[in-house]
C-alpha cells in the first residue's frame, strides 16, 4: 500500500490535536494531517466542557437573579436549556472545525488511526485503509475515556456523555463519585429536574480541592436537594432489562445499587469515577512501545503525546498548553533549532463551575507543605471585599492564598463564590511569573471590582510581608 506523506501526523483531532498541528506548521512551509475517527474538536466540544457549561451557565445565573434584589428571578426552562446545549455542539456537525481546519491548512483525515511502524499509521474508515507517514514527527492526541469498572458494564450506566448529551431527564439518578463531573452534572442535571442522589466513596467532594472547597459545594448541593452520601461505597450494582438505547436516553429499567449504606434505587445511574488515557489498539507494540512508556514519556525522538492521553491533568487548557509546546518543539527541530521554553514549569489551574464556583491554581496546603515549603496562609470570605458583595446579596465561600514564607512567592490559590473562575488568573500570573507577594500588593485592582479581594487576602498576611525579605 502506498503511503500519503505529511510532515506532521496527529492521530485525534480534539483541542490538544489540533493545537499541536497548527502550533507545528504555522509560518512553516510544513504540511500536517489530523486523523480522527469521531467528530473534530473532540470530546471538549461536544460531549464534555463546552456543552455542560452551556448547561450550567443559565443555571448559575438563575440563581444569582434569586439572589439580586431590583431583577426578577429568572428559572431555569429545561427545553430551552436542551436547545441552548444543542446549539453548543453544532447540532453534533463538525463543519465548522472542519472549516478552520481548511484554513490553516490542515488535512484531516476520517478514520480511525493505529501505529504500524515507525512513522507510520494506518488509517481504517468506511472507504478502506490507507498508509500515512510522518517525515517529522507523529503526535498522539487520543484523548480519554471514562473508567467503567467490569462490574457496571452491564447494566449500560451513564457516564459524562449522556449527562451532557441527556435527551431524557430521569426522575431519580444516582451519580456515583465525588468529583468535578458529580458535583458539575449534580448540578444541572437536578436543575434539569432529576432527584439526585450522589454516592461519595470518600470523605469530601472534590478531593483535589482545599477541604473547605468542597464543602462550600457540598452545602450548596444539599441546599438545592441533592442528596449526598459520603463514606459510601458500591459494593454491586443491577439493572432490569439494559438497553443501549443512546446517549443522553435512560439505558433500560431501574437501577439498584447495593452499597454500604444500604439500598439504592433510581431510573439511571452516571457513572463519575475518573478518566483514562485512550492508549489501547493504538498499536503502541509495534514501535515496541506500552501504555505506560507513553504516560511516562519515554517516547522515541519523532514521536509525541499531548492532552488527556499523555495521563497528565485532564483538562482542556493544559492539553492545549502542552500541545504548543510540543508543536513549537516540532516546528523548531524541523529547523535545525531548538524551541525556547520557560525554565519555571507552568502551574495548572482548574475551574469547576459549580455553585458555588471553585477555582484553583498551584499546590494546596498539604500539597506545599508536603513538598517541604515553610507555608503561611492567608483565608478570607470571599464576600469581604465590596466588589464581590455587590454581585449578589449573598455571597458565600472563602478564598486562600499559600505562601513560602521564605522566598515569599505564591505557591497555590483557591477561590470559591462569585466570579472565582475569572479571580484565579492573576493566581496563575503571580506564580508563572514568580512575582512575590510584596510586589503584587501594588498592582492595584479597580474599586469595585472582584479583583479587590486580592487586596483583602494580601492585607492579612504577617506585616514583615509587606517588604522583601532580609537577604
Ligand atoms: C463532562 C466533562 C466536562 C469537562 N469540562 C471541562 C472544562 O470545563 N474545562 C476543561 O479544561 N476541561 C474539561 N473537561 C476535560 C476535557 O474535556 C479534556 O481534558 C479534553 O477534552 C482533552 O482534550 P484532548 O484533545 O486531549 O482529547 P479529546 O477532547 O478527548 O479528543 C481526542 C480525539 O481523538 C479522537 N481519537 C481517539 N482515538 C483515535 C484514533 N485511534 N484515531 C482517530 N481518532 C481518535 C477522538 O475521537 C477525539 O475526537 C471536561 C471533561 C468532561 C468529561
Ligand atoms: N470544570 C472542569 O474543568 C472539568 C469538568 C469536568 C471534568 N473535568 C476533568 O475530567 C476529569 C474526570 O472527571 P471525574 O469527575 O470523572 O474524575 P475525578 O478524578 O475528578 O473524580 C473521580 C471521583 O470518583 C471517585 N472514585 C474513583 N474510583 C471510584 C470507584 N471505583 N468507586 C467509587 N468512586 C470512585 C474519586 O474518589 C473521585 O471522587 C477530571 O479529572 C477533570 O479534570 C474537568
Amino acid at each position: 500500500m502506498d503511503a500519503q506523506e505529511h510532515d506532521v501526523v496527529v492521530i485525534g483531532g480534539g483541542p490538544a490535536g489540533e493545537n499541536a498541528a497548527q502550533y507545528a506548521v504555522e509560518g512553516t512551509p510544513m504540511t500536517a494531517a489530523i486523523i480522527e475517527g469521531e467528530l473534530l474538536g473532540g470530546e471538549c466540544s461536544y460531549w464534555a466542557c463546552m456543552p455542560s457549561k452551556a448547561l450550567l451557565r443559565p443555571v448559575a445565573v438563575s440563581g444569582v437573579t434569586a439572589d439580586l434584589p431590583g431583577v426578577s428571578t429568572a428559572h431555569v426552562a429545561p427545553k430551552a436549556l436542551l436547545e441552548r446545549r444543542d446549539t453548543w455542539v453544532s447540532h453534533y456537525d463538525d463543519s465548522g472545525q472542519q472549516q478552520w481546519a481548511d484554513g490553516a491548512g490542515i488535512a484531516v483525515l476520517r478514520g480511525t488511526g493505529v501505529l504500524v511502524g515507525e512513522r507510520t499509521v494506518r488509517v481504517t474508515s468506511a472507504d478502506g485503509d490507507r498508509l500515512v507517514r510522518a517525515r517529522e514527527a507523529v503526535v498522539i492526541a487520543t484523548g480519554s475515556a471514562a473508567h467503567v469498572p467490569e462490574p457496571y458494564v452491564d447494566v449500560l450506566p451513564w457516564d459524562s456523555r449522556d449527562a451532557t448529551g441527556v435527551v431524557e431527564v430521569p426522575d431519580r439518578l444516582l451519580v456515583v463519585g465525588g468529583g468535578v463531573v458529580a458535583c458539575e452534572a449534580a448540578t444541572w442535571m437536578s436543575a434539569l429536574g432529576s432527584e439526585v442522589t450522589l454516592v461519595v466513596r470518600g470523605p469530601r467532594l472534590l478531593g483535589r480541592a482545599e477541604p473547605f472547597a468542597g464543602q462550600a459545594v457540598l452545602e450548596r448541593l444539599r441546599e438545592r436537594g441533592v442528596r449526598v452520601l459520603l463514606g459510601t461505597s458500591v459494593e454491586s450494582v443491577r439493572r432490569q432489562d439494559a438497553e443501549a438505547t443512546g446517549t443522553g436516553r435512560i439505558h433500560g429499567g431501574p437501577v439498584t445499587l447495593t452499597t454500604s449504606g444500604g439500598d439504592l434505587e433510581a431510573d439511571e445511574v452516571l457513572l463519575a469515577i475518573g478518566r483514562q488515557p485512550r492508549l489501547d489498539d493504538l498499536g503502541l507494540s509495534s514501535v515496541d512501545l506500552s501504555a505506560d512508556d507513553v504516560t511516562s514519556g519515554r517516547l522515541p525522538e519523532w514521536l509525541h503525546v499531548v492532552g488527556d492521553a499523555s495521563g497528565g491533568p485532564p483538562l482542556t487548557h493544559w492539553g492545549k498548553h502542552q500541545a504548543r509546546l510540543v508543536g513549537a518543539r516540532i516546528a523548531a527541530a524541523a529547523a535545525g533549532e531548538v524551541a525556547w521554553e520557560p525554565d519555571r514549569e507552568a502551574p495548572v489551574p482548574q475551574v469547576v463551575f459549580t455553585e458555588p464556583e471553585v477555582a484553583y491554581v498551584g499546590m494546596t496546603e498539604a500539597q506545599a507543605r508536603d513538598a517541604g515549603h515553610d507555608v503561611v496562609l492567608t483565608r478570607v470570605p470571599t464576600s469581604s471585599a465590596a466588589g464581590t458583595s455587590l454581585l449578589r446579596d449573598h455571597v458565600t465561600g472563602e478564598s486562600q492564598l499559600v505562601v513560602d514564607a521564605r522566598s515569599r512567592l505564591l505557591l497555590g490559590a483557591t477561590f470559591v463564590g462569585v466570579e472565582a473562575g475569572e479571580l484565579v488568573h492573576a493566581a496563575t500570573v503571580a506564580i508563572t511569573g514568580g512575582v512575590p507577594v510584596h510586589v503584587l500588593r501594588h498592582a492595584v485592582a479597580s474599586f469595585p471590582t472582584a479583583s479587590e479581594l486580592w487586596l483583602r487576602l494580601l492585607e492579612e498576611l504577617p506585616r514583615e510581608m509587606r517588604t522583601p525579605p532580609p537577604d
